[in-house]
């Protein structure tokens, strides 16, 4: 889309959730720099009357915000100047149906912008696109069903005349997509199964490739369907709730397809394709151009949806157009994004032991048997597998700057144990399978030996070139929020206790910090504004990691860790750091 092109490549705006179509959360503005982040104030706040968990982060166009809420989804226009509402917007939906069948808090990751319309991915599947000047509804389209377990979180893209959408729904037995609408009509215009037959996937068997014996190959003929027992694939997951990124000249969209469905790896043998997945799609058609899977039969719930970066690098003497991916599974992957080539599969936490490397002949994890949650068997409590499965990383996006050529991680730091057991479908109910509790991982991130480290998470510099981590900077909790690198040589992330910090991108030494109303979970965005550069972020504890407080479960006793999916017990302390919160912070420089 021409009209997001542009918007993208003036910093003073920040119109799609990654900065740019590339996701790489760059900016160039330079007025805040190393030398004076340490004067930050905030300028000015806004409550945005919810208390769940807030992730995304404000849009701004053509000096225009634009926010959302997690459920109810309601959006707001803001006028910078005068820090009022212009409109707002709140969609029709029924609680009691969408709620039950959210599986990690009532998120959503944000907004898109295209062709003077705000386009809003509601919790219960229907996409709305609304007159970006009133906030007047244009069409609205229903992308699922939240009866049989479809929900969304995901924020959407805009690409040429299309909106992107994906969804929910993994731990319920949803089959996975992405889907392409008209932004002017909201009519259909492609959809790709993340599993299926050929026709469902929108592989070409001859044209469609994957990375197959040290080199890109024809996937052949049903490469979905013989992976699969039967018709279990028509449950089986490989959702799309996270991020797409785009590259115009390519004209392909690039995204992670999540775990298959059940979490009991017995009840489904077979590597389960195309789930835990990344994807390059024809923009126009939605065929596939290739197709890489991370992790074969998940036997962990590392969802494979994390964001995907689009940047050239020099790798081993050759310069590449790459895609870089940071994966649930604690491996960070460079690949050619052309080819689908695999070039650097390394480890970004060295405390991940549930493989022991990437093979890059045949792109496979080399899984270590002992953590093998299907090795120890149905009804066995794997214990000690590392990272736990809200991975070494989840859904918050990174950042890199072209200044440092590093990419910047929001990661967790957590272990895990697992007992898998027999679970039978029912539509619109959890199919889930297995019974989890989470704690630290007490080891080093840069050797992995084991040490009385008690954090949960940490924020790393990483080099996609080499697969070598630059620098590590623990936190307390996992780093829950996106981050963004700026030319000023600052990076900005969120923390789960709700401060919002500033770190050197060369040394990660910290420059600022300030503590905001709740807990962040939320992506932080930079932009300019009459000349000014602000810094915004809107925290509100929740998600995953904080679903103990978003979601009332943590009682304060010492029950079992069975709770928010094994999430609550190893976050308990946070509560005595942060509260339930709804707002919209903005810093900037001193006049
Ligand atoms: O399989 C799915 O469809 C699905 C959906 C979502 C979601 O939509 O938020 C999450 C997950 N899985 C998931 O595995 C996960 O770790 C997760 C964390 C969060 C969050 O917002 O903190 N959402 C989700």
């Amino acid at each position: 889309n021409n009209d997001v092109e542009k918007l993208t490549q003036d910093p003073a705006n920040w119109a799609t959730w990654g900065g740019d179509y590339a996701g790489t959360r760059y900016s160039k503005l330079s007025e805040i720099n190393t030398q004076n982040v340490k004067n930050l104030q905030p300028a000015w706040s806004f409550s945005t009357g919810v208390l769940r968990g807030h992730e995304g982060g404000p849009l701004i166009v053509n000096d225009v915000m634009f926010i959302h809420t997690p459920f109810p989804n309601t959006v707001y226009a803001i006028n910078q100047k005068t820090q009022s509402v212009i409109w707002e917007f709140t969609p029709t939906m029924d609680a009691d149906v969408t709620i039950p069948v959210m599986c990690c808090d009532t998120v959503n990751r944000g907004l898109a912008y295209g062709d003077g319309k705000i386009f809003l991915q509601q919790s219960d599947t229907v996409l709305t696109a609304l007159d970006a000047k009133t906030g007047k509804r244009v069409w609205s389209v229903q992308n699922g069903d939240p009866k049989l377990g479809m929900t969304n979180t995901n924020a959407p893209i805009v690409v040429k005349d299309k909106v992107i959408t994906g969804i929910s729904g993994g731990e319920f037995g949803v089959r996975g997509f992405l889907v392409a609408y008209d932004i002017r009509t909201g009519q259909l215009a492609w959809k790709g199964y993340s599993m299926g037959p050929d026709k469902d996937t929108l592989i070409d068997p001859k044209k469609s490739t994957a990375w197959k014996d040290g080199k890109v190959q024809p996937v052949g003929e049903n490469s979905s369907l013989s992976t699969w027992e039967g018709d279990q694939w028509k449950i089986g997951g490989g959702t799309t709730w996270g991020w797409y990124s785009y590259d115009p000249k390519l004209n392909l969209i690039y995204y992670g397809s999540g775990n298959p469905s059940t979490w009991n790896p017995t009840q489904r043998p077979g590597d389960n394709k195309w789930s835990m997945s990344l994807w390059a799609r024809d923009a126009d058609t939605g065929e596939v151009k290739w197709v890489y899977q991370m992790t074969p039969h998940d036997e962990w719930d590392y969802d494979g949806i994390n964001e995907t970066v689009l940047v050239d690098q020099e790798v081993k003497g050759k310069m590449h157009k790459t895609i870089v991916h940071f994966d649930r599974n604690g491996f960070g992957y460079t690949l050619d994004r052309e080819t689908g080539e695999l070039l650097v599969a390394e480890k970004f936490d060295k405390s991940v032991n549930w493989a022991s490397h990437v093979d890059m002949k045949s792109g496979r994890p080399e899984v270590v048997p002992e953590f093998s949650t299907e090795h120890n068997g149905e009804d066995v409590n794997t214990v000690g597998t590392c990272p736990a499965a809200l991975g070494a990383k989840n859904m918050a996006p990174v950042s890199y700057s072209p200044q440092t050529g590093l990419f910047y991680i929001s990661g967790n730091h957590l272990c895990m144990e697992y007992e898998p057991f027999e679970v039978s479908y029912t539509a619109g109910q959890p199919y889930v399978g297995a019974t989890l509790s989470m704690m630290p991982a007490g080891a080093d991130v840069l050797t992995g030996k084991k040490d009385d480290s008690t954090n949960l998470g940490q924020f790393t510099a990483y080099d996609a070139k080499t697969g070598k981590i630059a620098w590590s900077n623990k936190e307390q909790f996992s780093v829950w929020s996106g981050s963004v690198a700026t030319a000023g040589g600052v990076v900005f992330y969120g923390t789960l206790e709700g401060y919002l910090k500033a770190v050197d991108a060369k040394t990660g030494k910290e420059l600022y910090k300030f503590k905001t109303p709740s807990g962040i979970i939320g992506n932080v965005n930079t932009w300019e504004f009459e000349g000014t550069q602000y810094v915004g972020v809107l925290s509100g504890i929740g998600g995953w990691a904080g679903i103990g407080i978003a979601a009332g479960l943590d009682d304060g006793s010492n029950s079992t860790n069975s709770e928010g999916l094994g999430a609550v017990g190893a976050y308990r302390s946070l509560s005595s750091y942060t509260k339930l919160g709804g707002t919209l912070t903005v810093f900037a420089l001193p006049k």
